[in-house]
């Protein structure tokens, strides 16, 4: 079997994705997801530029070879872009070996280890009342664990707040909006909202919250402390993670759990962080993380420290790397939780998929391969429009992270 062609295809059905479409001269195709939030454009060149010329006429079979003359032939090894376009390929391999065999690519992976994949969905809302209302109407919906946000009383554009409800999209035009963040106000009000949706809600729904890089590790720990008897399923990215030894002060004063890693993209970025015991989830995700075959690595190296996976699934991940991630999921022993950020209508139709959501759990469904395709014609009303991911600056004006 050989390799024909490779093409990439950028369309915004609501919001941008990359897709890497590859080829075979037996009429089967596979699809991979590329998209980059923000720099999606990079990647394209990346692929087109770079990474296609090195497949054609490769026997898309050998993936795990593949994966390493992609790494390794670079030279220039891993970072976003680099990973990203990696991903693409190896989803669109596995997608390719799956429909040859006929098989769904959980079963290629060693089979599934469970009955359905466990996801959290995202309430927000504007205040406390609104977000309680939300996380009530994700209840109704079936699921049994939820990320919640919301907005903090006098600051602008609090991280995790849709614009509408039931669905989420930060990236909203083409040059960055500004938010403000107040670090203050935010350690005040989290504890309040955290006790009245138990309040409201009870106990038995698992509840997580992103804090998005926002808080220094003394900081992170006094929030981690204070959030301890609301039983959170995780506490996401509680500071920036260039140093994972600032882990070790949040660690050493909290037992909320710990999640992270949603930018990584290799196996080396985590492995401080789980060596260590520094976490308990790990957040790496298919597209960005260099492919199942990349996931494999870091899931397996988890599995060693009792690390948990928790893939990052916000809807700038496409249909295609979620109908990926939850392959995955099926299989991956040390298994925690997936995220569900669902598709708009529109992004759904142009990704045709089998995975299917009941009772809080996400199936893959049994079609050969990853169980997702991608509609060109519509795929094609829907041209590029560049958009940006917000920034945040303190009340002073300084830059903070977003
Ligand atoms: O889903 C999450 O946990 C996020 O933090 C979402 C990110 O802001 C988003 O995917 C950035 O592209
Ligand atoms: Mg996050």
């Amino acid at each position: 079997m050989k390799i024909t062609s490779a093409r990439v295809i950028v369309t915004s059905p609501g919001r941008n994705f990359v897709t890497l479409k590859i080829e075979t001269d037996q009429g089967i195709s596979g699809i991979g997801d590329a998209t980059l939030n923000g720099r999606e454009m990079a990647v394209v060149s990346y692929l087109e530029d770079h990474l296609v010329p090195l497949l054609l006429g490769r026997d898309p079979h050998r993936i795990e070879d593949i994966w390493q003359l992609l790494y390794r032939g670079a030279y220039w090894r891993r970072g976003p872009v680099t990973m990203s376009a990696i991903s693409a390929v190896d989803m669109a391999l596995w997608d390719i070996k799956g429909k040859v065999a006929g098989l769904p690519v959980y079963q290629l992976l060693g089979g599934a280890s469970r009955d359905g994949v466990l996801v959290y969905g995202h309430a927000n809302g504007p205040d406390i009342d609104e977000t309680i209302d939300e996380v009530g109407r994700y209840i109704e919906l079936g699921y049994r664990a939820i990320r919640v946000q919301s907005g903090i009383p006098g600051v602008k554009g609090a991280y995790g707040v849709g614009r509408g409800q039931m669905y989420y999209e930060p990236a909203d035009s083409a040059l960055p909006t500004e938010t403000r963040w107040d670090t203050a106000a935010y350690l005040n009000f989290a504890p309040k909202l955290f006790e009245k949706v138990r309040e409201t809600h009870g106990f038995d729904i698992e509840l997580l919250h992103d804090v998005h890089h926002r808080l220094t590790p003394i900081e992170a720990a006094k929030l981690g402390k204070s959030l301890e008897q609301f039983r959170l399923f995780w506490m996401e990215d509680c500071t920036p993670v260039e140093n994972p030894q600032a882990f070790r002060l949040v660690r050493k004063h909290t037992v909320t759990p710990l999640a992270v890693g949603e930018i990584f993209n290799s196996v080396h970025d985590c492995r401080e962080l789980i060596e260590n015991q520094l976490i308990d989830y790990i957040r790496a995700t298919v597209v960005h993380a260099g492919g199942i075959t990349g996931l494999k690595q870091i899931s397996s190296l988890a599995a060693l420290y009792q690390v948990r996976t928790g893939c990052h699934g916000a809807t700038d991940l496409s249909p295609v790397c979620m109908a990926a991630a939850l392959n995955f999921d099926l299989w991956v022993p040390n298994f925690g939780i997936q995220e569900y950020m669902r598709h708009t209508e529109e992004t759904n139709e142009v990704f045709p998929h089998s995975y299917s959501f009941a009772d809080g759990y996400l199936h893959p469904g049994d079609s050969p391969g990853l169980g997702v395709e991608i509609d060109e014609d519509l795929a094609a009303k829907y041209p590029y429009e560049p958009r940006q991911l917000p920034v945040a600056r303190l009340a002073d004006g300084t830059m903070w992270n977003w």
